[in-house]
Parts: C-alpha cells; structure tokens; sequence
C-alpha cells in the first residue's frame, strides 16, 4: 500500500523516522513534504497535497502530522475526498477505519512518545473499513453534503412504541 506523508517543522523529524520504519513494514511511502527543516514553515500546503495525492490515488492512505494534529487534519480535509481523523490513541484510530473509512490520520507529534505515535498510524493503516451499512450511509450522508451543499435530514425520531428510542 501507498502511504502518502506530509508533517511540517513540529513533526519533520518524527515523520522521517516513521517513513523509514513504515518502508521497512513494507508500505510505499511518498513524501509531500517539508524537504528541510523550518521553524517558520506552515502545514497547509504540505497537507493539502497529501491529501489530494491520497484522493487520485486510490487505495492509498495519507498520514499527516504536526505539534497537536489538529491544523493538519483540518487543512487536509479541505481536499475534497478526503476523510482526515484526528487519532490520539490506538482505538481512536481503528476506529477512524472501521467506522469512518478515513484515508487520512493526522497525528500530534508533541502528544506522544515516538512509540506511541508510530503505534497509531500503525493501527490506522492496518486496520480495514467494516463496510457496515450504518457506517456507509452517514459516510455518504457527509460526501453527499460536500459535493452538493446539501445537508441531509436529521434521523427521524422513532415511531412510539417502537423499541429503538432512549426510552426518556
Ligand atoms: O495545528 C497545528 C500544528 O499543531 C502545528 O504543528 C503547530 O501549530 C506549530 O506550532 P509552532 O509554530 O508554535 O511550532
């Protein structure tokens, strides 16, 4: 599988070694910058272009990093199709696949030990989508919303007597 990177000054370091040991797992890893280490640089540009590389390259998976993740992931899912998860644990992350069908990951890479942040991209791209039909349809829901502009309407509230409401 293609692994599509991007980081920017807070994560430059970190991503350089999880490139080296994603390549070793066997994964393709490009690189979509930075190409040098700037204090000043800014994420957007690296992340929008991984995201639209995840985007017109089908079955890959992007991998975003930063201090917090949080401006990376953001950034990323201005690309249309792309679905970027935040993941701060390991079960955050499998379930941005299993539930999500996100391609991409961001990470903070001042959040986590090297090990732990590793780990977490480790469960993201080894974990598939469960193809579920609740999953599949809000995930079309929100696809639907970005190609059209048009916000689904609410789940309707259950019939009374129905079995399925909160029972409050
Ligand atoms: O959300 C953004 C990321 O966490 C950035 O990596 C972070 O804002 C960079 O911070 P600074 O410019 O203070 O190093």
């Amino acid at each position: 599988m293609r692994v599509h990177v991007a980081t920017d000054h807070a994560g430059y370091e970190f991503v350089h070694d999880l490139a080296d040991h994603l390549r070793a797992e066997g994964y393709e890893v490009v690189d979509h910058g930075p190409d040098h280490l700037d204090a000043e640089d800014d994420y957007p540009a690296f992340c929008i272009a991984a995201g639209e590389a995840v985007v017109a390259d089908p079955g890959s998976l992007g991998v975003v990093v930063g201090g917090s993740g949080n401006g990376e992931q953001i950034s990323a899912n201005k690309v249309v199709g792309v679905r970027a998860a935040l993941a701060w644990n390991l079960e955050t992350a499998r379930l941005a696949r299993q539930h999500n069908d996100a391609n991409v990951v961001a990470v903070g890479a001042r959040q986590h030990s090297v090990e732990e942040a590793t780990a977490i991209v480790d469960a993201f791209l080894a974990e598939p989508f469960s193809q579920q039909e609740r999953h599949v349809r809000r995930i079309a829901q929100v696809g639907a919303y970005e190609r059209d502009g048009r916000a689904p309407a609410p789940t309707p509230r259950p019939a009374a007597g129905s079995g399925s409401g909160t029972g409050a």
